[in-house]
């Protein structure tokens, strides 16, 4: 089984790294700190779920929560490849693949799996090809306890241990045998018990047999007196029936009699009220009588009083209407007279307004024309046009000419500038005007003389400018008012013409006013007279309503009110004077009344009561007799029934004295019959308990044989006589191993021998390793080179994982050159090179230049940040 890659997730110093083992020899390096034994954990870790660096949440990477470490194995010879995946913490299921397909995944399955599938036993890896640093030599002192381990002999201690199988097992035996002591003592004692109970048993059922023979005797004796009893039972209920009924009819008989003691006297207060009743009618009748014509003479005065007022308020009525009557006559002419000039109106209405519009066009008609002719007076100033256009010409003229004498001027002027000129280009003497000979004084000559004339004619020009100015100011003054002048000869003749169309209109206006005047003017002086007409109008038409008719009526009903009064006031008198009493009396009839009322109620309810208090006691003098005679039949009857009252309790007491007597046997019977029903329980139950302690205490001498047997077992296994025989029998293969291995390691030794003897559990095993030099002289270890000493130790690490493994597959070495001289170090460097052709892979980690120039693989280990990182291929000095 080779390891080729690991995979280190937030795994101690390393964040995420992942090393392959590509070479033979793989030599991981890196400065100290680096990551290189993280690596090593990280491969023991996922093999064996091991923490190798004190708890498991060590080997999380500080600050992270969980860590995954993944291992891939690979099997060339049956072409498998293994993956291990372990997590931390646990909640995160662990795996194992075999070429991609799952074995297991719980924890402790997958470091099952890891044993058998692998071959890859913890204890013999750990101890053997697993070299954790500075440990290679450990192997020669602590030969006896590895192999206790590994030959997992341990586990024979742990069997005869005080804490063991061997000793609990017994333990439990001893305790059983010990029980079942006590239920044998517990079967005796039970024995003794059913004994004294049957004996019990035989005694209760002779006593119920006595008991019950008594029992039912006194039965008989006690159902005859029941008998009587019942009899007895019968007369007695039927005699206190009867003394009751005799006691309720004496004592009703009693009652009636005391209650019709006063019926006479009763009868006469009755007559006495009877007569007062009578009394108290009359005379309510009588005030009654007269009450009714208080009454009547009530309503009539009441009814006088209606009609009084009603009389005033037409008196009232009628007086007002006849003025108001009298006001409407008067009127009636000038509402009669508004209503025609209302119609009047009304026709003219249309002419009326038809001349008041005409007559406000006309007004602005006459202002207008007023306003013309004042604005014609004012074109009366008189213009001269023709004057103004004659001397226009003059001014016209004279410019022209003015013009035409500038220009011949100008000319003039041009014609001596040409000539100064000339005499300027003239080149030798020769003048260029006439052509004769020209010297320089001619020349200044000609040129002061043409430049005094230009001067002249200048001045000449401008005087003529300047008159051509003044001219042409005076001329645009004359065009402007010529212009002006037009302007309003023009204006005056159109206001001429409108004035004279407005005079016409004026006239036609005139015309139809004169028309129109009549009606307009009748128009207003009906108007006027309407005004002074309204308030009478709105009078006549307020009392309008105001009729002859009207007032008639109210004339009449005013006389029937009158006769109404007269008749009235006469039955008035007629009803006084049958009324014979006082007038102060009359206001106290109705309070005497209702007195005399009230006496007569109360008196006719005590009436009412006594006479029915009479009908009832009449009543009850029949009832006395009734009464008498059922006496007497009660009386006859408890005679004929003969019952005594002392006999009968004798009798109870009888009964009672044999009735306990029977329930008192009763009870005992029912005690001895429980205690009969409960003693049979008891027996059958101690019974059953017999049968079972029977089987229990046959199991006696078997366990007894058992126990002796396991005591003889636990001193067979117990000491290191077992252990020794086992050990004795690998011993051979493993020095074997150990000598086929060294002859690889090219020492000078024949042979090397290995003792040791196995410790007890308090005791530390014995090793002696012993080598045979060629001479034949033996050496003891520890007299041995270093160089010598490492190869034995490493060879015999190599012989027990030989003898134990089915093939090693490979070996880790820590650190092994650590504390090391050259020399030695050097010497195990040829070793491990010999080493190759026993294990195909070793992984070293290391500090040793030498130990990589061996190693046909380096993984170079560095910090990056405070994380581990792997480079794998090149050397840290690459
Ligand atoms: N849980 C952890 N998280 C992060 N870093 C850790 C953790 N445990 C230990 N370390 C650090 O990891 C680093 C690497 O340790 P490791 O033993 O692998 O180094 P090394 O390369 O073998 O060093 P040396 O050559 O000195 O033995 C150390 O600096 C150590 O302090």
């Amino acid at each position: 089984m080779k390891i080729e890659q690991i995979t280190l997730k937030n795994f101690l110093s390393h964040e995420s790294s992942q090393v392959s083992f590509k070479g033979n020899i793989n030599a991981i390096v890196g400065v100290n700190g680096a990551g290189k034994s993280s690596i090593i954990d990280g491969i023991v870790f996922s093999l064996f779920r091991e923490p190798s660096r004190g708890n498991m949440n060590n080997l999380i990477r500080k600050g992270k929560k969980t860590s995954t470490v993944e291992i891939v194995l690979s099997d060339n010879s049956k072409g498998k490849i293994y993956t291990i995946r372990r997590n931390i913490p646990a909640s995160t299921e662990d795996s194992i693949l075999e070429n991609s397909k799952p074995l297991a995944y719980r924890s402790s399955e997958v470091s099952q799996k890891v044993q058998e599938i692998l071959h890859l036993d913890k204890d013999i890896l750990l101890s053997t090809v697993i070299v954790r640093q500075g440990d290679i030599e450990s192997i020669f002192k602590d030969l006896a306890d590895v192999m206790k381990k590994v030959m997992k002999l341990e586990n024979l201690e742990k069997l005869t241990d005080s804490n063991g199988p061997i000793f609990s097992v017994k333990k439990e035996l001893e305790m059983k045998l010990e029980n079942l002591q006590k239920d044998k003592e517990m079967y005796e004692s039970k024995i003794a018990q059913k004994k004294d109970l049957e004996k019990e048993i035989d005694n209760l059922n002779n006593n119920l047999k006595s008991l019950e023979a008594q029992k039912e005797e006194k039965t008989l004796q006690l159902n005859q007196l029941q008998k009587n009893k019942e009899e007895e039972d019968k007369k007695r209920e039927r005699y206190i029936e009867l003394k009751a009924k005799l006691e309720n009819a004496n004592t009703q008989l009693n009652k009636i009699k005391e209650d019709v003691k006063d019926l006479e006297e009763k009868m006469k207060i009755e007559q006495e009220l009877d007569t007062e009743l009578k009394q108290l009618q009359e005379e309510k009748e009588n005030l009654q009588r007269l009450n009714d014509i208080i009454n009547q003479l009530k309503l009539i005065s009441q009814s006088i009083k209606d009609n009084n007022n009603q009389l005033q308020k037409l008196s009232r009525e009628i007086d007002e209407y006849k003025e108001n009557l009298h006001t409407k006559k008067e009127l009636e002419d000038k509402a009669k007279k508004y209503e025609e000039n209302k119609q009047i109106l009304e026709q003219l209405k249309r002419k009326y307004l038809e001349y008041n519009k005409i007559k406000s066009v006309y007004d602005s008609d006459r202002e207008k024309e007023n306003n013309l002719e004042n604005e014609l007076q004012r074109f009366l100033i008189f213009i001269d046009i023709n004057k103004l256009q004659n001397d226009l010409d003059k001014i016209s003229e004279r410019i022209q000419n003015l013009n035409t004498e500038k220009g011949q001027k100008e000319e003039s002027v041009n014609q001596l500038l040409k000539i100064i000129k000339n005499l300027n280009d003239v080149h030798g003497n020769i003048c260029p005007v006439c052509g004769r000979e020209l010297d320089e004084e001619h020349k200044k000559k000609i040129r002061e003389e043409s430049e005094t004339k230009i001067k002249d004619i200048k001045i000449e020009i401008q005087k003529i400018e300047k008159e051509l100015r003044d001219l042409n100011e005076e001329k645009r003054n004359i065009e402007t008012k010529i212009k002006k002048a037009l302007e309003l000869k023009a204006k005056k003749e159109s206001k001429e013409k409108e004035l004279n169309d407005l005079k016409e209109k004026i006239i036609e206006e005139e015309k139809t006013l004169n028309q129109l005047k009549d009606s307009h003017d009748k128009y207003e002086s009906i108007e006027k007279e309407l005004e002074e007409l309204e308030q009478y109008y709105k009078k006549y038409l307020q009392l309008q309503r105001y009729t002859q008719n009207e007032l008639e009526e109210k004339e009449k009903n005013k006389q029937e009110i009158l006769q109404r009064l007269d008749e009235l006031n006469s039955k008035y008198s007629q009803l006084r004077s049958q009324l014979t009493i006082p007038d102060e009396e009359i206001s106290r009839i109705s309070f005497k009344i209702s007195q005399i009322e009230k006496e007569y109620n109360n008196k006719q309810g005590i009436l009412i009561r006594i006479k029915a208090e009479i009908e009832r006691k009449k009543k009850e003098l029949d009832d006395i007799k009734e009464i008498d005679n059922e006496i007497q039949t009660i009386n006859a009857e408890i005679l004929r029934l003969d019952f005594d009252e002392a006999k009968y309790n004798e009798l109870i007491n009888s009964i009672n004295t044999l009735n306990q007597e029977v329930n008192s046997m009763s009870q005992e019977i029912s005690r001895i019959l429980g205690k009969l029903e409960a003693d049979k329980k008891s027996l059958e139950q101690i019974n059953s308990e017999l049968e079972k302690l029977k089987t229990s205490i046959d199991k006696i001498p078997q366990i007894e044989k058992g126990l002796s047997k396991l005591e003889k077992l636990r001193n067979d296994l117990s000491g290191s006589g077992l252990q020794n025989f086992i050990i004795s029998n690998v011993k051979p293969k493993i020095e074997n191993n150990l000598n086929d291995i060294l002859s690889m390691f090219n020492l000078s030794f024949s042979r090397v021998s290995v003792d040791f003897e196995i410790g007890g559990k308090s005791k530390k095993g014995k090793t002696k390793i012993t080598a045979f030099n060629t001479a034949g002289y033996d050496l003891d270890i520890e007299m041995l080179s270093g160089g010598e000493r490492i190869s034995i130790a490493l060879a015999l690490r190599l012989a027990i994982a030989r003898a134990l493994l089915d093939e090693i597959g490979f070996m880790i070495l820590d650190e092994p050159t650590i504390h090391l001289d050259e020399e030695r170090r050097r010497e195990l460097l040829n070793i491990i090179r010999s080493a190759m052709s026993i294990v195909p892979q070793i992984i070293i980690v290391t500090h040793d230049d030498e130990v990589k120039e061996i190693s046909d693989y380096i993984i170079n280990v560095y910090k990056k940040g405070d994380s581990s990182a792997v480079k794998e291929g090149v050397s840290d000095d690459q």
